[in-house]
């Protein structure tokens, strides 16, 4: 993992590129608390600590929720434009990668990390999509031409032409590069204005009060844009063709979104609609493995399992979410996420998420974008498919999985063969 971060830090020396940290704040905020990486260690819990405080704060949220509505004719525009309006299958994700992200003005997960409008920057907006992306293909879908490297000693890389490295190594320096620009427009903006407008903002003051220092906040601000740009966009993809799949269903949460004239604020107001996302998450799942930065903390037998103190351990999250609820876990059956009362039921095995201390600090923001995102796109079109297979056992499962080469489009993470949805305008019905 060391190996990651610090190539990126070695062809930065290499260009003349200054730069001051090592890898340890980032190693850190990758790896297990537990860890001998002490400096790396109090950031990661530092910044967790920060990111789940805002993420909690009420106040905020509906500041997010009205930035996803503002998306709204995006949404509509792009759908029917490049669905031919209704005439043509297309793949959901690309508009996503721009609307979990972007937008034309108020991106969600930049409005939280990053504070600013990046309507009237559209070149910095490119760059940030195009090199998240790039980080998050490359950290999970590593090859043996970037391990290679990764792991060369530095004293024998240090003469390999820069040319050859992985280009990865170059989009990720040019994410830097963006980022520490950012934080310095932040920085200059804060010392007019006090409030804690964003992410970095909060960062901003804790570099001032000694908790961390400025390339910890923007090692910090890389890891959240990496880590939250694919998970979200290919989760609504996702969800969206078990829609498509699934009209009886697709129909249901119509119904109970069109109660309230489709105002819900909160995830609760619409359970049947949370529990169809939770259900998404299961029967197809997202990520499917946790990260293997977990360590057993103290000597553990789980039936004749035995598990040592410091065995680096990672949770299947794809097989576990076979056994949520009773239901045959081959059904796509959102009512299993519903309790007696019709509110939503939480599973032990049902973690998206994952859980524990090193367990995904982006997810209130994931699951409100999910929401209110599959609220507009239900709202306005009815999702048909023609092309896809419903599976009854786990090789049909498996089949309906790309399965392919780490050089396939999006291979790390499970992706489904065939992803295209047919966006039916309700209104042209
Ligand atoms: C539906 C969308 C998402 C899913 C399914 C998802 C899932 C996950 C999972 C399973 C992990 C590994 C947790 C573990 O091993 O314990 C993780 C880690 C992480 N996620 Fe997410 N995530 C999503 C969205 C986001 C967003 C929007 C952000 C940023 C705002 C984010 C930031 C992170 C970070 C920084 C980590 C590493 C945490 C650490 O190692 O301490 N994720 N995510």
């Amino acid at each position: 993992m060391k190996g990651w971060f610090q190539l990126i830090i070695d062809y930065r020396e290499r260009l003349g590129l200054k730069h001051e940290a090592d890898a340890a704040t980032s190693v850190g905020i990758m790896r297990d608390f537990d860890n001998n990486n002490e400096h790396g260690t109090k950031i990661a819990k530092h910044y967790r600590k920060r990111v789940t405080e805002r993420m909690n704060k009420k106040s905020l949220e509906s500041e997010w929720v009205e930035a996803i509505n503002g998306q709204e004719d995006f949404i509509l525009d792009e759908f029917r434009r490049r669905g031919k309006e209704g005439k043509l299958a297309i793949d959901p994700a690309p508009v996503f990668w721009e609307t979990a992200l972007g937008e034309s003005s108020k991106m969600v997960m930049f409005k939280f990390a990053i504070g600013i409008d990046l309507r009237e920057k559209p070149k910095r907006l490119e760059k940030l999509i195009r090199c998240g992306k790039a980080g998050i293909e490359a950290f999970d879908g590593i090859d043996q031409h970037s391990l290679i490297f990764e792991w060369m000693p530095k004293f024998i890389r240090k003469f390999i032409p820069i040319s050859l490295w992985p280009d990865y190594i170059k989009e990720q320096s040019e994410l830097l590069d963006e980022i520490i620009e950012i934080v310095a427009e932040v920085k200059a903006e804060n010392e007019q204005n006090e409030n804690e407008s964003s992410l970095i903002s909060v960062f901003e003051n804790d570099v001032k009060l000694g908790k961390m220092n400025h390339w910890d906040a923007i090692w910090t601000i890389h890891q959240l844009i990496i880590a939250g740009n694919d998970t979200v966009a290919i989760s609504l993809r996702t969800f969206l063709i078990n829609m498509a799949k699934h009209q009886e269903e697709q129909e249901r949460i119509r119904n109970a979104l069109k109660e309230r004239n489709y105002g819900q604020k909160e995830l609760k107001d619409c359970p049947r609609l949370f529990a169809a996302i939770y259900e998404s998450f299961r029967y197809s799942p997202t990520v499917s493995e946790s990260t293997p930065f977990h360590t057993i903390t103290e000597d553990t037998t789980i039936r004749d399992m035995k598990f040592k103190k410091g065995d680096l351990i990672r949770s299947a999250i794809g097989a576990m979410s076979f056994h949520v609820g009773k239901e045959d876990p081959f059904k796509f059956a959102s009512d299993r996420f519903l309790d007696e009362n019709g509110d939503f039921r939480k599973y032990d095995a049902s973690v998206p998420y994952h859980v524990g201390r090193r367990d995904c600090p982006g997810q209130i923001l994931a699951n409100i974008q999910l929401f209110h995102i599959s609220k507009i796109i239900l709202k306005h079109f009815r999702l048909t498919t023609s092309e896809m297979s419903v599976f009854q056992n786990l090789q049909e499962f498996e089949n309906i999985y790309s399965g392919g080469k780490f050089t396939d489009a999006d291979h790390y993470l499970p992706n489904l063969k065939e992803n295209r949805v047919v966006f039916v305008p309700i209104s042209d019905e």
